[in-house]
């Protein structure tokens, strides 16, 4: 007999992404696994102990982790309460490079987790050692996911109907801006490995912040779930040095001519209506800096941005915030900005309150906001947009519309198939 007994080698011996993920839904452990914008490196973290709660995001207090937030969950500008959200403890930390290779940050965390982290690593090896092997990174994986479309035959008349309920209002003064959505669900073939899908959308929006959020049954009363983004829209960062950015995302085109080549973002033309709805976000951001009288922003734009399959009009903002000697201006800004117009309008509480009573599903964390927070000493927060639920098999897929008083219930119908696409598109590798 060949003996097939040389030794493994250092790389086979190092888990892979899958297998961590695994192993935290197998212990019923929180996970949230991500990618920012423009960058290779990829980020996991495990939240061991505690079942999670809603915590006030206080950027310059939380030691780092994830935060997601709901997007039902509006605090009051006037009060000086801090935006909340459900928040993943960084206990286990790993990066995972270009070519796949998972790096564990050598931080211990606090000394009452250590059997804890123990545990978990034991059951890493256990899976590893299963014969579970772990599958080439990167979207190039060969495994076929198969989903199909679930026939929701009165979806369309519906979003169309509260469309035109909408434009009523805003014709008869009630409101100038309100973001109606829908749902779209899909059912795989069998489970998928989210890590997987995870990848492709990496591998198909290198601009867009990539994330799937592992919340165990029972967080915030909810069953199991896994919530999977390809958002291009950033609520608030603060990077290491002190800068903070945030943007007016609004108005959507396709990324394509209908013969389907690519358009150059300089070629995208815009209507008037769309000029006004994204003018109504980057009114709403100034309106914020004008309450805490900060005066030193810069603003560039409106530009038109790719988005994957679409594009948008985006206006950029950012301040530093060490030259304007405001470092909670993070915590601030994110407390006055969710939700923001570019998800639920103007003015909010009238919105807001259309929204609630119009919509036949419940957003949860579709339109909320999620992102790293204090990890290598920077925050980035995205609204919670392009994204999907999944339980099991099943995935509920969110897309909203923007409208004013002129808008077309039809064609904000095709607007939300398109913004579906971007996920579907994606996930298909
Ligand atoms: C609400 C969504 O997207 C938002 C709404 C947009 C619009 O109305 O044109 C554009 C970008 C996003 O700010 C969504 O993708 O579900």
């Amino acid at each position: 007999m060949i003996a097939s007994s040389a030794k493994p080698t250092a790389r086979q011996l190092a888990p892979s992404l899958s297998h961590i993920w695994q192993t935290a839904l197998d212990t019923n452990q929180p996970a949230a696994l991500w990618r920012l914008p423009n960058q290779t490196d990829k980020r996991l973290i495990v939240h061991l102990g505690d079942k999670l709660t809603e915590q006030p995001i206080d950027l310059d207090e939380l030691r780092p982790g994830f935060a997601i937030g709901l997007f039902d969950n509006p605090t009051d500008p006037n009060r000086e309460e801090m935006a909340k959200a459900f928040y993943l403890h960084a206990d286990l930390q790993y990066t995972i490079d270009g070519n796949g290779q998972v790096e564990p940050k050598r931080d211990v965390p606090t000394a009452s987790l250590n059997p804890l982290a123990d545990a978990f690593q034991v059951r890493v090896r256990a899976a590893m050692q299963a014969g579970q092997e772990p599958r080439p990174s990167g979207a190039g994986s060969l495994s076929a996911i198969e989903f199909t479309e679930t026939t929701q035959p009165d979806a369309q008349r519906n979003f169309e109907d509260a469309v035109a309920e909408a434009v009523r209002a805003m014709q008869a003064g009630k409101f100038w801006k309100v973001v109606i959505s829908r749902t779209k669900t899909i059912e795989f073939a069998e489970q998928p490995d989210v890590t997987i899908l995870f990848d492709r959308l990496c591998a198909a929006y290198p601009a867009a912040f990539v994330s799937a959020v592992w919340l165990p049954e029972g967080t915030g009363g909810a069953p199991a779930q896994i919530w999977l983004s390809a958002t291009p829209e950033r609520l608030v960062s603060v990077e290491a040095d002190g800068v903070f950015r945030t943007v007016a995302l609004a108005g959507t085109q396709s990324a394509y001519y209908p013969d389907g080549t690519l358009k150059r973002t300089a070629d995208a033309l815009w209507s008037q209506k769309e000029i006004e709805e994204q003018a109504l976000v980057s009114r709403y951001i100034i309106g914020c800096f004008k309450k805490i009288r900060l005066r030193e922003y810069v603003e560039e734009g409106p530009k038109t941005a790719q988005a994957g399959n679409l594009m948008h009009l985006c206006t950029q903002y950012t301040v530093d915030t060490n030259a304007v000697n405001f470092p909670q201006l993070g915590t601030v800004m994110l407390r006055l900005l969710h939700p923001t117009s570019a998800v639920c309008g103007m003015p909010r509480p009238e919105a807001l309150h259309f929204i609630q009573t119009h919509e036949r599903h419940d957003r949860r964390f579709y339109a909320g906001f999620a992102g790293p927070v204090n990890i290598d000493a920077a925050s980035h927060l995205f609204v919670h947009i392009r994204c999907l639920k999944l339980e099991g098999k099943t995935a509920t897929l969110y897309a909203g519309a923007g409208l004013t008083e002129d808008s077309d219930p039809q064609k904000e119908w095709l607007e939300t198939e398109m913004k579906c696409q971007t996920l579907l598109r994606g996930m298909r590798g």
